[in-house]
């Protein structure tokens, strides 16, 4: 889908999407446990994929009305399955998961984790648990992304993993039954190995004691699975080069997780939070192209383990006016001029597109650095921001593991932009658009899908001037 959009002004009030990372674990810990009901979950393609995930283990997530509320007819009288079927409204306001007990049966089919990172690496190491063989599959881009070094890991704890074409890529095959032990793993290609061996690690006879061989790279990810892990009444520790219990993840030598545990969250629910990724579009919009006098509001904003809760305080840096209630998880931007900084994204990967496009609207530089590991996302994100924003008259500097946006030497005007298929490519795009001269045309529009489906309502709804071709509303 083409989506253009024409440089414009954004004032009022959005509601941030739930937590994609959040969504993710908790559909997935739900499933470990005997049941357990998901409130205010992303219903999104890549949540889709976990949800799928489930189900084919031996779950079921079916969409279920908040409890005491009056249930919808439609819903209540035959719920669906959230198994990629459109009728599962977007909005769901809970999604009720049967668990497989922490068992896992062996699939009846293929599962197809779609673009959906996430889903590859953590429902790999849940298949590992099964007495039986897994097959794992995505689309294109998922079957490039690197998964060599979870293979390796299950394999050395005695599991059959294999990528079916020898190249560390889906599709792949895993075997179990996992009992647990000892392993070691590269911390600079993606924390979700870590994740992923954490979620199931706690349900093997063994547990497992992960080793890093590297440094970790997006440490605030893990930070979320132990917050999740530990509100579903399981423990995971981080630990030192003394073997010594830490606080979080970062600078974390290794991390432990006890098997024989259960997955039951408090009350039998668990609640997702407001997702900061998405966020980070909205903060964005706000300081780049708020109406003079009007701000742009923004809630949902709770504190939670995010990383990506550091938008605030970059774009603040930048000389954005924005003001953060945490206790009422509202975040008001208005627009001011903005100047270049210097971020290290290694924490904070997801917020490279994001960044980039305020860059290109700020005086001086932007240096964006320690993102190697954003190349190997859904795209090459720091080519495909130095080369889109580049095509709407920004100037960039490429290096292998910093991106320099030139924000004094752009000017940025209308074009036909490639969203690469990637959702994050599209949304920062659409930011940047806004303080372009003229109209940008972003293809591929569809792909916010995969972690804000609403992107584009919501920022119509905001005042952006933005047409989409072949919408189906
Ligand atoms: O665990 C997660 O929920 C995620 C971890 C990060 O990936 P890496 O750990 O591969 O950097 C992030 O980029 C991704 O969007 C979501
Ligand atoms: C990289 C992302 O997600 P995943 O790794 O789950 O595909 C993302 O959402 O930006």
């Amino acid at each position: 889908m083409d989506v253009h959009v024409t440089g414009s002004t954004v004032r009022g009030t959005a509601r941030a999407p739930p937590s994609k990372s959040y969504t993710h674990r908790a559909l997935l810990a739900a499933g470990y446990s005997d049941g357990a009901t998901v409130r205010s979950p992303l219903v999104s393609a890549d949540t889709r994929a976990t949800a799928r995930a489930v189900t084919a283990f031996g779950g079921a997530v079916r969409p279920s009305p908040e409890p005491g509320a009056p249930a919808p007819e439609s819903r209540a009288a035959d719920p669906e399955p959230l198994d990629g079927s459109a009728r599962v409204p977007d909005d769901a306001e809970a999604l009720a998961v049967d668990g497989f007990g922490g068992r896992p049966a062996v699939p009846d089919d293929v599962i197809d984790c779609a673009n959906s990172g996430t889903t590859m690496r953590l429902v790999t190491a849940a298949a590992a648990l099964a007495d039986g063989a897994t097959v794992l599959t995505g689309d294109g881009s998922l079957r490039s992304r690197p998964q060599g070094p979870l293979l390796t890991a299950l394999g050395d704890l005695g599991v059959r993993a294999e990528s079916t074409r020898g190249n560390g890529r889906a599709p792949l095959v895993i075997a179990g039954p996992l009992a647990g032990g000892e392993v070691a793993i590269p911390g600079d290609v993606s924390s979700q190995y870590v994740t992923a061996l954490l979620m199931a690690g706690a349900v093997t006879d063994e547990g497992i004691e992960v080793e890093l061989t590297t440094e970790l790279k997006s440490a605030p990810y893990v930070d979320i699975t132990l917050e999740l892990l530990g509100d579903f009444g399981v423990e995971a520790t981080p630990v030192g080069e003394d073997g010594a219990p830490l606080d979080g993840a970062a600078g974390a030598a290794g991390f432990v997780v006890e098997g024989g545990q259960s997955y039951a969250p408090a009350g039998g629910s668990y609640a997702v939070p407001g997702d900061f990724s998405s966020i980070s579009y909205l903060v964005a919009a706000g300081a780049i192209a708020a109406e003079p006098g009007e701000a742009v509001r923004i809630e949902g904003a709770r504190p939670s383990a995010q990383g990506d809760a550091a938008i605030v305080d970059i774009a603040e840096r930048m000389g954005a006016d924005i003001d953060w209630d945490r206790d009422e998880g509202v975040i008001a931007v208005r627009r001011s001029d903005l100047s270049g900084v210097a971020v290290d994204v290694g924490d904070t990967p997801d917020l490279l597109p994001t960044i980039a496009a305020l860059g290109a609207v700020a005086d001086g530089d932007t240096r964006i650095t320690n993102c190697e590991h954003v190349r190997y996302k859904e795209t090459d994100r720091v080519a495909a921001m130095a080369e889109e924003l580049e095509a709407m008259g920004a100037e960039t500097t490429e290096e292998p593991d910093a991106l320099t946006i030139h924000g004094s030497e752009s000017d940025l005007r209308g074009a036909t932009v490639d969203g690469r298929a990637d959702h994050r490519i599209v949304m920062a795009l659409a930011v940047a658009a806004l303080a372009a001269e003229g109209t940008t045309t972003i293809r591929g529009g569809e792909h916010v899908d995969v972690s804000f489906p609403g992107f584009f309502d919501a920022m119509a709804d905001l005042g952006m001037a933005v047409e989409r071709e072949g919408a189906t509303e």
